[in-house]
């Protein structure tokens, strides 16, 4: 499988179980949203598969290299978004990227060439020269999806990429991953509690409580519903208090 294929993956914090046997797959060129609300097990899975934490139930693979077996070379075709900002704002858009652009043994033309590509792909090459700490939210968070392109990756996890973004740098932010998706065959896993974040051809990976309730394409599943009632309708939470969450 060269997209993104987690098998049966089980975690617990002691006693209690934040993952319960999750599996999915998802296609090369897909953009798979994970959708749960606060608690669901969005961030422990995210993880597991970025390698912070490790289990021995289940297998995690990824473009085809298995995290457990082969790690370096699963996460060599791996870009991440974590959900905090992780740029250092005294330097420049550019000079971020080419010292991650060096962590992964890129540098001259080759990385010159690489990082002017992913900053074209995310359209702030023309702010290349600026320091982060100059940019607005969405900006940054611009730059550091460009940043997890630079080393030319098949797959992109992005968690929760547009807390604390105002709605417009929130709908820009989302598009750009679904068209990146769309125009490079990047296979993209996106995790929110935001249903408005979701498009009808994505698929759809809805964790609640640990566990996956349903996977398929979002028109597939929604059918006649929004994707909020439908959520709320398949986890029966009482909808005062998931609002908020979703
Ligand atoms: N260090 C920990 N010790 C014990 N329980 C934990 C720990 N971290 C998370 N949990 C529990 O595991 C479950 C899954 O948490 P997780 O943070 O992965 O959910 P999430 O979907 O990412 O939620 P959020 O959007 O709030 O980050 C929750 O019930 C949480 O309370």
């Amino acid at each position: 499988m060269q997209g993104l294929s987690v098998d049966r993956v089980s975690y617990r914090y002691g006693d209690k179980v934040a993952l319960d046997a999750v599996s999915f797959d998802v296609a090369p060129g897909r953009f798979a949203a994970l959708l749960g609300p606060n608690g669901a097990g969005k961030s422990t899975l995210f993880s597991l598969l970025t390698r912070l934490f490790t289990t021995g139930d289940g297998r995690i693979s990824i473009a085809g290299q298995d995290m457990g077996r082969t790690p370096r070379a699963a996460l060599a075709r791996m870009g991440v978004v974590f959900q905090s900002p992780t740029l250092d704002l005294d330097l420049t858009i550019r000079q971020n990227l080419s010292y991650f652009a060096a962590l992964h043994g890129l540098s001259g033309r080759d990385a010159r060439r690489r990082i002017d590509a992913a900053l074209d792909r995310l359209e702030i090459r023309a702010r290349a020269g600026e320091k982060a700490r100059n940019l607005n939210g969405g900006h940054r968070r611009r730059t550091e999806i460009a940043r997890a392109l630079v080393h030319d990756p098949s797959v992109l996890l992005l968690d929760e990429p547009t807390v604390g973004l105002d709605a417009a740098a929130r709908q820009s932010i989302t598009e750009h991953v679904h068209r990146l998706c769309a125009e490079d065959n990047l296979t993209v896993l996106w995790a929110t509690h935001l249903t408005d974040e979701v498009y009808d051809d994505d698929q759809l990976v809805l964790l609640h409580q640990g566990r996956i309730l349903a996977g398929g394409t979002c028109a597939e599943l929604r059918g006649d519903k929004s994707l909020k009632d439908y959520f709320l309708d398949l986890t029966q939470m009482p909808r005062q208090s998931t609002e908020a969450a979703l």
